[in-house]
């Protein structure tokens, strides 16, 4: 033992190796000196290990390059993908566009090949349709990119966002039905076809149809009913000519406006009306205008003037963005005069026009408030409708808001043919797919829709085919008739129109419209009725907001302010009507005042009779300034509170 100690650290310090360690521990580091291997075998295990490795670093190396090549060159081939598809983008006067959500887009639109033929909407006493109108220019040249696909029933809007890290782009896609959905490729008619014309034989035939274009300001409402009023009108005197000549009808216009809660009469100079419920739960425009025509020009011409008339305001989307509701009705009357129907297209404000409610302009606020009431209302009143299922007892909320007060008829008349049509126009660009998404959500909300067997099953029985011509330019609209006071024909002029037999007025040419209208300010039987209308309002407009509330419908609105800006906006109206009326009271003092002055100052001079008559002369005056000075009071207040719920609305 000793001696093989002693000859292995021979061996060892002979190849200057290290002599400590166990016998064994020598021998091996004799044995890695000679390149044995511990098995015996005198294969270089370490050098095989370590030529081994480096090839495999070599090869991963060599894949990541080429991976990294491969990468480049894609990225070079989409730069100049990208800077190509920028050229055609600015040859065609598109602007700078978002090249890669641009692309993201193309690949996120829904095939048209999907597409079902437009439904004849003859099979639902609601129906809701959306229009997608065309990207125009000035949209493009500003960058916008189109994110909205139709095939038809379905609409999809493809929302652009940023995954969370901030850089990654894509697409969000909503698909969303309806009963018909039109694209930017089809025109007016098409709608037309499948829309309107199904519903005109009702109109004959005891029924009440009504039409409402609803969507963001530019997204095409006012060119979509305009087309569809033209359409409907030569149909209806086709009808009246034809197929219902027996009826002996007559056809009549009334076509008047609700802007800020004030309703005013398009074919009398903006008259302001009062809309008021009887005590036969009758609601009545009190004061409307309704022109008698006798033909399909004459109609024409009144409702181009009405329309030319509109409350509008340029908005960067719309060169004339109405701030109203503008609501045309036709009546069809049998030749005794009484109503065998009503056609109604309405025309709304621009729905983002409610938001308005959180602008800073009071006057603004005012008007939000107003619309933002209106559409809620008119979403649960054709919801209501939907529900009901033919229920006539069931409860529909149009007393909630002016708007809804005065379709009363259109939700629960006595007609037996009632007919509702939502008409929801979007905007493509992607900066407005916030907007279009809200207008596809309220559309969407306002009925139960076919499951898609059925629609399936119904489109294919209709036998119709999607058009795909592309919408021909529309001539612009007509300048605004000559005023009816100097048109060479005087038309009749109905004055108090009520829905049962009317009485006749001829319309003289010196006689000015307004002279046709009682004036009812001070009527007893008005103001108990103003008190009725009010109190359904309010009732109405309470129960509205619970069933938001219970539909967790209510978050985004601020209620306390429009709760303000509602009691605001009203007791203004009071003030003001208040006011006027103490203005025609005052004028009566004065005329009074100069009889008794110039009475004193004659030859018989009765001094007491002027100083008896001039101190209650001057009470009244004291009463009359002390009352307005309350309401002034009041309405001071209101602004301030509504200023704090606009302020602390803001804050949250
Ligand atoms: N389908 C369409 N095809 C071609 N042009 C259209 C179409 N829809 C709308 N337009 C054009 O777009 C512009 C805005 O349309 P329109 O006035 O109808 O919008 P709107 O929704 O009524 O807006 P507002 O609520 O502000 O009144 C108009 O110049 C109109 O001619």
């Amino acid at each position: 033992m000793l001696c093989l100690m002693i000859k292995l650290n021979n061996e060892l310090k002979d190849r200057k190796l290290q002599v400590f360690g166990t016998n064994h521990e020598r021998k091996e580091r004799l044995k890695k000196f000679h390149g044995v291997r511990s098995n015996g075998s005198n294969q270089p295990e370490i050098k095989k290990k370590v030529t081994g490795s480096k090839s495999n670093v070599v090869d991963k190396i060599k894949a990541m390059e080429e991976k990294r090549t491969e990468r480049r060159r894609k990225m070079e081939e989409e730069k100049v993908a990208k800077r190509e598809k920028a050229a055609i983008n600015q040859a065609r006067g598109e602007g700078m566009i978002d090249i890669d959500f641009q692309n993201l887009m193309e690949t996120s639109m829904i095939s048209s090949a999907k597409a079902y033929p437009h439904v004849p909407l003859n099979y639902a006493k609601i129906f809701v349709c959306v229009r997608k109108r065309p990207l125009f220019k000035k949209e493009k040249e500003s960058g916008q990119i189109d994110c909205v696909s139709v095939a038809n029933p379905v609409i999809r809007v493809g929302e652009p966002k940023y995954k969370v890290d901030g850089i990654t782009k894509f697409i969000e896609k909503h698909d969303h039905r309806f009963d018909n959905v039109f694209s930017h490729l089809e025109n007016s008619e098409d709608m037309y076809k499948s829309c309107i014309r199904p519903m005109l034989d009702k109109l004959f035939n005891d029924g009440v149809a009504t039409i409402f274009a609803y969507g963001q300001t530019g997204s095409g409402k006012t060119f979509t009913m305009v087309a569809l009023q033209e359409l409907a009108i030569t149909d209806i005197f086709s009808l009246a000519e034809n197929d219902y000549a027996s009826l002996d009808p007559q056809v009549s216009l009334s076509f008047y406006e609700i802007y800020s809660g004030r309703i005013l009469d398009l074919l009398n100079n903006k008259k302001r009306l009062q809309v008021l419920e009887d005590g036969s739960n009758k609601i009545q425009v009190k004061g409307l205008q309704e022109i008698s025509v006798e033909s399909e020009e004459e109609l024409k011409e009144a409702i181009n003037y009405a329309n030319s008339i509109r409350t509008t305001k340029a908005t960067q989307a719309n060169d004339t963005s109405s701030r109203s509701h503008a609501i045309m009705c036709i009546n069809i009357r049998d030749g005794e005069g009484s109503i065998i129907g009503k056609f109604l297209m309405v025309d709304l404000a621009g729905s983002e026009r409610a938001q308005d409610i959180r602008s800073n302009n009071r006057e603004r606020r005012a008007e939000g408030a107003e619309i933002n009431k209106s559409l809620l209302a008119l979403k649960e009143c054709i919801r209501a409708l939907d529900n009901a299922k033919g229920n006539k007892e069931a409860h529909v909320p149009f007393r909630a808001s002016k708007l809804t007060m005065v379709l009363r008829d259109s939700f629960m008349g006595t007609k037996k043919n009632i007919c509702i049509g939502m008409l929801a126009c979007v905007s493509p660009g992607y900066s407005h797919a916030d907007h279009s998404l809200n207008t596809i959500r309220y559309a969407e909300r306002l009925k139960e829709f076919l499951p898609e067997e059925e629609y399936a099953k119904l489109a294919s029985e209709s036998g119709g085919s999607l058009p795909k011509a592309p919408e021909k330019k529309k001539p612009k609209a007509k300048k605004p008739p000559v005023p009816k006071e100097s048109k060479k024909k005087p038309t009749k002029v109905i004055t108090r129109a009520k829905w049962g037999k009317i009485d006749r007025v001829k319309y003289s040419e010196g006689l000015k419209p307004s002279e046709n209208v009682d004036d009812d300010d001070g009527d007893d039987e008005n103001q108990e009725d103003l008190m009725r209308t009010k109190k359904g309002e309010l009732e109405d407009w309470k129960l509205l907001k619970q069933t938001l509330r219970s539909g967790g419908e209510d978050d985004f609105i601020p209620m306390d302010l429009q709760e303000k800006a509602d009691m605001l906006l009203e007791k203004k109206e009071e003030l003001i009507s208040k006011h006027m009326k103490y203005i025609r009271q005052v004028a009566l003092m004065l005329k009074q005042e100069g009889e008794l002055i110039t009475q004193v100052q004659g030859p018989e001079c009765d001094e007491e009779n002027y100083v008896r008559n001039m101190r209650k002369v001057v009470k009244q005056k004291l009463k009359i300034y002390q009352d307005l000075d309350k309401d002034l009071e009041e309405v001071d207040q209101l602004m301030k509170e509504e200023e704090e719920a606009y302020n602390l609305a803001n804050a949250k």
